[in-house]
């Protein structure tokens, strides 16, 4: 069994690599870093630092790496016979990986079972966006030839893998917890068997659930730590002021989902608790400009904030906590992150109307667009202040 990954950076190698390995498949990781294909190309293993109570030592053997900036048809030739190719690159990523997997499947011999193709980005039905990408590219008379070739499965991806410290090689730290959801009506009665994975019939509830508790509740955590000066996330969170922020975020996306997917409501509030848990863990090197970064991303209508915040006003619900996090977001101005530069180039050109439009998609009429005009003008009186 072949399974073709791409991008070889933490999820890659610490946890999608990890699972397809464990579950038997040769791992081909596929990335445009060419120094780090390079690494990969001349190591035959790599380990899994699992930190935190329970931790091992995981050993990732039987892979290969391919260029795939450097190497189109030495990939392509990967794909057509692999059994299944899952990505870990950015949900902006995804565009740049679909005319590989289109060339793949117009070359996949008619005998060969379909491909599995499964995005594990933080993203809601982030594989419904790629094969969207794969079908434009084929156009409306090919697509149908070629769209039995593979089956399309969305999934929700959930560890904590923190940027790696240079002299750690190919080598990753992790956490302990890990969750893969995928869903299972498109294999039919035979979904692959992937230990460590797990198979639901409605990823709905698994993917909003994990972004908006997760991602929202990291995010916060970043932004409003970066705001008082925090480098590490352990750090920021033990900060009472930060914490209180974080909680109340979470406190109104835990009663969107709850309302809106039927959850247990003690359930959802122990899932948010063990999940501040991880945040928490002293042993992951994790920093606020990690976890904050690409923030005009994070900003985006279907993101961590404004997704929840405009579909709790819509209910009527309270969405003050999520529009503090919003406006620390707008705050988080660091030099390396093109992103953030971006933001606060936006914040100096344009006026707070247009920049909610631009960065946050809600339109005027909207009853979120109000309050968000309000806090882009705070930003950018304190920007000016600066
Ligand atoms: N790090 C984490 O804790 C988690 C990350 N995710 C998601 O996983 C995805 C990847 O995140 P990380 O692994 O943290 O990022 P990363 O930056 O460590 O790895 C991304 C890799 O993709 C490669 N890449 C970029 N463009 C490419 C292309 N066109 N073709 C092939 N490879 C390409 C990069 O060179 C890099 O090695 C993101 O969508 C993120 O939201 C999801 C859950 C947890
Ligand atoms: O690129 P993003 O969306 O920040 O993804 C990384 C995030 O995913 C998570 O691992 C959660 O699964 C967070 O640790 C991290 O902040």
């Amino acid at each position: 069994m072949k399974a073709v990954h791409f991008g070889a950076g933490n999820i890659g190698r610490g946890f999608v690599g990890l699972l397809l390995h464990d579950a038997g498949y040769e791992v081909v990781f596929a990335d445009v870093d060419a120094a780090l294909i390079g690494r990969l190309q001349a190591a035959d293993r790599y380990v899994v630092h699992e930190v935190g109570p329970g931790g091992r030592d995981r050993i990732v053997e039987r892979f290969r790496a391919i260029d795939s900036a450097a190497d189109a048809p030495g990939l392509v030739a990967e794909l057509t016979t692999a059994d299944v190719a899952t990505t870990a690159v950015g949900p902006r990523v995804l565009r740049f990986i679909a005319p590989h997997l289109l060339d793949a499947l117009r070359a996949r011999p008619g005998d060969l079972p379909p491909l599995i193709v499964m995005a594990c980005e933080n993203a809601i039905n982030a594989t419904d966006l790629l094969r969207d990408e794969i079908a434009a590219l084929a156009g409306a008379e090919e697509w149908p030839t070629l769209a039995h070739r593979a089956i399309f499965a969305n999934t929700a991806v959930d560890r904590i893998v923190p940027g790696q410290p240079a002299e750690t090689g190919l080598d990753v730290i992790v956490e302990t917890f890990f969750e893969w959801a995928i869903e299972r009506p498109p294999f039919g009665d035979a979904p692959p068997e992937i230990p460590g994975a797990h198979f639901v019939d409605d990823l709905a509830p698994y993917i909003e659930r994990k972004l908006f508790t997760v991602n929202t509740g990291h995010a916060a955590t970043a932004y409003l730590g970066h705001l008082l000066g925090y480098e590490r996330i352990s750090d920021a969170l033990a900060d009472a002021e930060v914490a209180a922020g974080v909680e109340r975020a979470l406190t109104e996306t835990s009663a969107l989902v709850v309302a809106k997917h039927g959850l247990d409501e003690a359930e959802q509030a122990a899932y948010r608790a063990r999940i501040l848990e991880r945040f928490r863990n002293p042993e992951l090197p994790d920093t606020v400009e990690r976890v904050g970064r690409q923030p005009l991303r994070k900003l985006s209508r279907s993101e961590r904030f404004i997704g929840p915040a405009a579909e709790l006003v819509e209910r009527g619900m309270p969405v003050a906590g999520l529009l503090d996090a919003v406006a620390a977001a707008l705050r988080f101005d660091v030099a390396a992150d093109a992103e953030a530069v971006d933001l606060q180039a936006l914040l100096r050109s344009d006026a707070a109307p247009e920049v909610v439009r631009e960065v946050t998609g809600i339109e005027s009429g909207h009853p979120l667009f109000d309050p968000l005009v309000a806090i882009v003008a705070g930003a950018q009186a304190d920007q000016r202040a600066r």
